[in-house]
């Protein structure tokens, strides 16, 4: 089997005497959608702060591209591609979306002088930012407000700039919160799509949208995964009904 493009190994972290996160191994593999779904206080947030480096564990490892990346700092783990999306929206409401895009791709350039780069270096930073947001199908909406965008739409806006970084890896964190049944339709969609770029983690309380787009799901309760496996196995396992899914086994 190929190496996962992304992997933790026993993640452990406490607060006080509470272990949010009691050993947590899982792998996102090129092509799938992973999904982690679990109880409110389960240790979701907790799990994805050490998997892109704002918080760091107790015990365990987090692996990127088969790298220890575990003491790494989050834009180094960014610049090795783990994109993060929608729990730090980051958008500028008063710039286009085109602009939004454009610093998204000058981040990607890396270099602290990005700013002095000459015109062709631009010319093709624009290029990538349209790339992007062709791809989101915002291309008509470059020269728009963000402000005016609707929440949907600055949601695609969002993975548009992730995709400017050209991620190995997307940690998604509830992209359906706050979205009518319309935005989380046309943004399962999009995520559906998505998932031959690079393989999403997605941490989401939306079940429709989970089982739209999950090739496989891990259960996470008490800080434990109580079960991984496909959609179809997940909604057929007892322990799952009656912790999670509040239903009798
Ligand atoms: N900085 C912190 N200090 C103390 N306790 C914390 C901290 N962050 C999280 N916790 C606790 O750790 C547990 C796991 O929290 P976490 O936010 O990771 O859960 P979650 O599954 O993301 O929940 P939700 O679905 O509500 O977002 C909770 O009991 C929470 O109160």
């Amino acid at each position: 089997m190929t190496e996962p493009v992304l992997e933790t190994r026993g993640l452990v972290k406490s607060f006080g005497a509470l272990r949010a996160t009691d050993g947590v191994t899982l792998d996102l593999r090129r092509g799938e959608i992973h999904a982690v779904i679990g109880p409110n206080g389960a240790g979701k947030s907790t799990l994805i702060k050490q998997i892109c480096g704002n918080i760091a564990p107790d015990a365990g490892q987090v692996r990127l591209l088969g790298r220890d990346v575990t003491q790494w700092s989050t834009m180094a783990r960014a610049r090795a591609g783990l994109a993060r999306s929608f729990q730090i929206s980051a958008l500028a409401m008063e710039d286009t979306v085109l602009q939004n895009a454009l610093l998204g791709a000058l981040g990607a350039s890396g270099s602290p002088y990005r700013f002095l780069r000459p015109a062709l270096g631009r010319r093709h930073l624009r290029d990538r930012a349209m790339a992007a947001l062709d791809r989101m199908g915002l291309a008509d909406l470059a020269a728009t407000r963000v402000a005016t965008l609707s929440h949907g739409q600055r949601r695609q806006l969002e993975v548009a700039v992730a995709l400017t970084l050209a991620p190995r890896a997307f940690l998604m964190d509830e992209p359906m919160a706050g979205l009518g049944s319309e935005g989380s339709l046309a943004l399962t969609r999009v995520l559906d799509g998505l998932r031959a770029e690079a393989p999403i983690l997605l941490v989401e309380h939306d079940m429709d949208a989970v089982f739209a787009l999950a090739d496989r799901i891990s259960v996470l309760v008490y800080g434990r995964i109580i079960a991984t496996g496909t959609v179809a196995e997940i909604r057929a396992n007892p322990e799952v009904r009656e912790a999670y899914l509040g239903e009798a086994p």
